[in-house]
This record gives structure tokens, C-alpha cells and sequence, in this order.
């Protein structure tokens, strides 16, 4: 099933041609990466497939209703006041998920924070926050997910955590698209591959057949 699709996406700040000519799509259970150099324009795309930013030309469809549409950016979205449950509590009552507990603290074993449920979010490392904003984006188990750089900070057994939940989230048939740098890292758990480089698509197909090469 399609969850996304966009085409002939052209993006200018001022007179700056950042890219054009950027068509995909996205389907159910299946996991895009978006890939390319510092300031190649991830970051601006993902936020215009997601509708948090406009295109100068160009179309997105997205088949889920908003509700149904998750989004993990450079920002955590956390309030450092409140604990790590009762910031879950609070998302889960946002999107109409689950808030019980029982629910909650099982969100917050899958990503290893159960033991500080009850602490401040504004005392969390940067690791500790970032596994929390995972556990606020799964919590309400998105059909559509936008990841943009969803690994920063994250260590070694947080990094598994979180292809844990990317594996988790497609078997359910959740589509994600998911700009990442750590290309070789991450490549196992996508399916297709996007490229953008030079102000356009320089890579687009299958995870297997990615040339990183090509994409610098
Ligand atoms: N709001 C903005 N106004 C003007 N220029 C912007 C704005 N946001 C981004 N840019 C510029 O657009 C280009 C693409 O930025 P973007 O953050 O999308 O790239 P990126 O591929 O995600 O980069 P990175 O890999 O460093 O995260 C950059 O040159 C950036 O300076």
C-alpha cells in the first residue's frame, strides 16, 4: 500500500536552488533512507514530505490521516519539567494512544528508561532524552514515520534500540522514510535508497544495489 508519494519537488530559500526535480514514494512496511552530504537538503525534504514545510514546486500525497503520521526532527519535543512518564503520558493523550501505566512503562522498558520513569526529562543525558523522543514517536505507532537522523547521540546499545523499533514498526507496516549519515550502519534495514547531491537525485533504487559512490 502507498503511504507517500511526491513529485517534481523543487525547494528554493531566497534564490538558492537547494534541489529540484526530487520524486519518491513510500510504502507500507518499508523503509526509505535519504541520504547525501551535509547541506544537501535532507532535513528541508523530509520536513516538506512530512507537511512541515513547503515545496516551490512539485506534489506530496500522504494516505494517512495526520493522527497517523509521526515525526522525529533535530528537536526532541520533550518538557524538561515533566518525568519521562508523564511526557509519554502526555504525547499518548496527544495522538490517542494507550496511556495506562502499564502501557507506558512498557514503552519506556523497550528503550531501557523504565528505571528513571519518574525522573525529570531535564535531567537526562543527551542519549537518555533522544531514546525518551523514540519512545514518544513509537508510543503512538505512526503509519507513516519521519526520522531525520534519528541515531544522533545515541551509543552502541541505544543505536540497536533503535533498529529494534525501525524492524518493529515495519513488520506492523509502518512505511519510513529516515535521513541518516551512518549510511552502512543503517543500510540492512532499508529497502530503497534516495541520494541527493549537487541539487538533485543522484541515487534512487533498491538498498542493494547503493553506490555509495555516487552519492558525494
Ligand atoms: N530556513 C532556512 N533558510 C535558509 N536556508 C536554509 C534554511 N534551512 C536550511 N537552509 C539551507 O539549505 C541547505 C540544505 O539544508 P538542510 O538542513 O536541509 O541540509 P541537510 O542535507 O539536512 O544537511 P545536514 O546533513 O548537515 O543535516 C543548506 O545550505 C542550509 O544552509
Amino acid at each position: 500500500m502507498r503511504l507517500l508519494q511526491a513529485a517534481g519537488l523543487a525547494k528554493f530559500y531566497g534564490p538558492r536552488l537547494v534541489f529540484k526535480d526530487v520524486s519518491l514514494y513510500a510504502d507500507a512496511g518499508e523503509a526509505l533512507l535519504v541520504v547525501g552530504p551535509n547541506g544537501a537538503g535532507k532535513s528541508t525534504l523530509l520536513r516538506i514530505l512530512a507537511g512541515d514545510g513547503h515545496a516551490d514546486a512539485g506534489t506530496v500525497e500522504r494516505t494517512p490521516p495526520p493522527g497517523r503520521i509521526g515525526f522525529l526532527g533535530h528537536r526532541p519535543f520533550l518538557y524538561p519539567q515533566l518525568t519521562a512518564l508523564e511526557n509519554l503520558r502526555f504525547w499518548a493523550g496527544m495522538y490517542n494512544a494507550p496511556d495506562d501505566e502499564e502501557s507506558l512503562q512498557a514503552m519506556l522498558q523497550r528503550v531501557e528508561l523504565a528505571a528513571v520513569a519518574k525522573e525529570r526529562a531535564g535531567h537526562f543525558s543527551r542519549g537518555m532524552a533522544q531514546r525518551l523522543n523514540l519512545a514518544r514517536v513509537f508510543l503512538t505507532k505512526p503509519q507513516l514515520l519521519f526520522l531525520d537522523e534519528p541515531g544522533t547521540g545515541l551509543d552502541r546499545r541505544s543505536a540497536q534500540i533503535l533498529h529494534e523499533e525501525i524492524a518493529r514498526a515495519k513488520e506492523r507496516g509502518a512505511g519510513i522514510v529516515w535521513v541518516s549519515h551512518h549510511v552502512e550502519h543503517d543500510l540492512p534495514l532499508a529497502d530503497r535508497v534516495i541520494g541527493i547531491a549537487r541539487r538533485k537525485t543522484v541515487f534512487i533504487g533498491p538498498a542493494e544495489d547503493y553506490e555509495p559512490e555516487a552519492v558525494c
